[in-house]
């Protein structure tokens, strides 16, 4: 899986572009607000029909410009496949190989992608949410029918919500059975994944925090040792006046723990960054290896994220992983990769350096 050729135009101070990319390495390179992690958004835009920066696509778009597009030839395989993505005033259309997408998901699995930048410490540092989408994309990629299994369960917790709002505790009762059989399916799934990503966090976490016990705990929303039919049934008065779903997989959690903490008490910073790192590489290899593509990493700014000994390992196992990946840097000696191609951005003026 690889960009072969992106083009930009409408995003933030990006001049319009064509970027013909390297399947392997690509570094664009220039100064602060020069327009590096623009980017990155625009693949990312292009990958998830959304940015990694705000929630909301229209900030992404130029000032002053009615529309904002970002088209890829994908290479899969032997197959080349075009994406397109365009917001403008009438909202958002995603296109795949000249027809409209029948939904962002069906975008999503076209072009897997993985972002480590500062906002990356997020998985460690921000409540349950944040782990939870980690297991939930995971889980995407790699296991059949996970897509399914989650919509049918969002879609019977809705219904449910909307009943215990309202105090209809019949029709919250009556839609237990579905609610139960969907969970039962997404926890399966995502203990599923979880245990095939362990190997692949294993190895990063044994070359990069050798001393560091760091253990993975799963929560998947209720408890161990009980039904979650059982917990709703004694819960239910108290669902009831809270008017929401009080346990099931929308409130599971993965607990990172070292020596019987959590990892963001544990460890230090440092630490704290590679264990991110090793996480979403850990992500990106159970996907190419389970899932059959290979996410294409987005990389902002390595070396202000990690200390010279940590980065160079980082980029070691980067290079290994045999997936294609953009880096921004300011300053391109502190990033020692073999670039494919070296791309200058003055401005928003996008460059090939050759
Ligand atoms: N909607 C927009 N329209 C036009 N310009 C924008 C818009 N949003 C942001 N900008 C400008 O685009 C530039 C974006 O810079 P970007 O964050 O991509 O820079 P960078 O090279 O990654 O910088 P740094 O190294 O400081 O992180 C900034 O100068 C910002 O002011």
């Amino acid at each position: 899986m690889a960009i072969a050729s992106l083009t930009v135009s409408g995003v933030r101070n990006l001049a319009d572009a064509t970027l013909e990319c390297d399947p392997r390495c690509n570094v664009i390179a220039g100064a602060n607000a020069a327009g590096k992690t623009s980017v990155l958004e625009a693949i990312h835009v292009l990958a998830r029909a959304r940015s990694f920066r705000t929630a909301r696509l229209d900030q992404v778009r130029r000032d002053g410009t009615a529309e904002l597009l970002v088209r890829g030839d994908v290479q899969v395989g032997t197959g080349a496949h075009r994406l397109g993505v365009a917001r403008g005033e009438s909202g958002t259309r995603v296109r795949i190989d000249g027809a409209d997408a029948r939904g962002l998901s069906e975008l999503a699995r076209w072009l897997p992608v993985q972002v480590i930048n500062t906002e990356s410490q997020r998985l460690l540092q921000d409540g349950p949410s944040a782990r939870r989408s980690y297991l939930n994309w995971s889980a995407f990629h790699v296991e059949h029918g996970y897509h399914e299994a989650w919509r049918r369960y969002d879609r019977a917790l809705r219904q449910r919500n909307a009943a215990l709002r309202e105090g209809d505790s019949r029709t919250a009762r009556a839609l237990e059975g579905e609610l139960v059989s969907a969970a039962g399916a997404v926890d399966t799934l995502r203990s599923g994944v979880l245990a095939e990503l362990q190997p692949h966090l294993d190895v990063y976490l044994q070359r990069w925090l050798p001393e560091t016990p760091v253990q993975i705990v799963y929560r998947r929303g209720w408890s161990q040792s009980r039904t979650l039919a059982d917990t709703l049934a004694d819960q239910h008065e108290s669902e009831l006046n809270m008017g929401y779903t009080l346990s099931g997989p929308h409130r599971a959690d993965l607990q990172l723990r070292v020596h019987g903490m959590d990892a963001q008490h544990r460890l230090s910073r440092g630490q704290q960054k590679v264990l991110v790192v090793a996480m979403l590489l850990a992500q990106a290899s159970v996907i190419a290896t389970q899932g059959g593509v290979q996410p294409v990493l987005l990389v902002d700014d390595l070396p202000a994220e990690l200390d010279v000994e940590y980065r160079a390992a980082v980029l070691q196992a980067i290079e290994e992983s045999q997936g294609q990946v953009f880096f921004t840097a300011i300053e391109t000696e502190a990033l020692a990769v073999s670039a494919g191609r070296l791309f200058h951005v003055e401005q928003g003026t996008l460059q090939e350096m050759i």
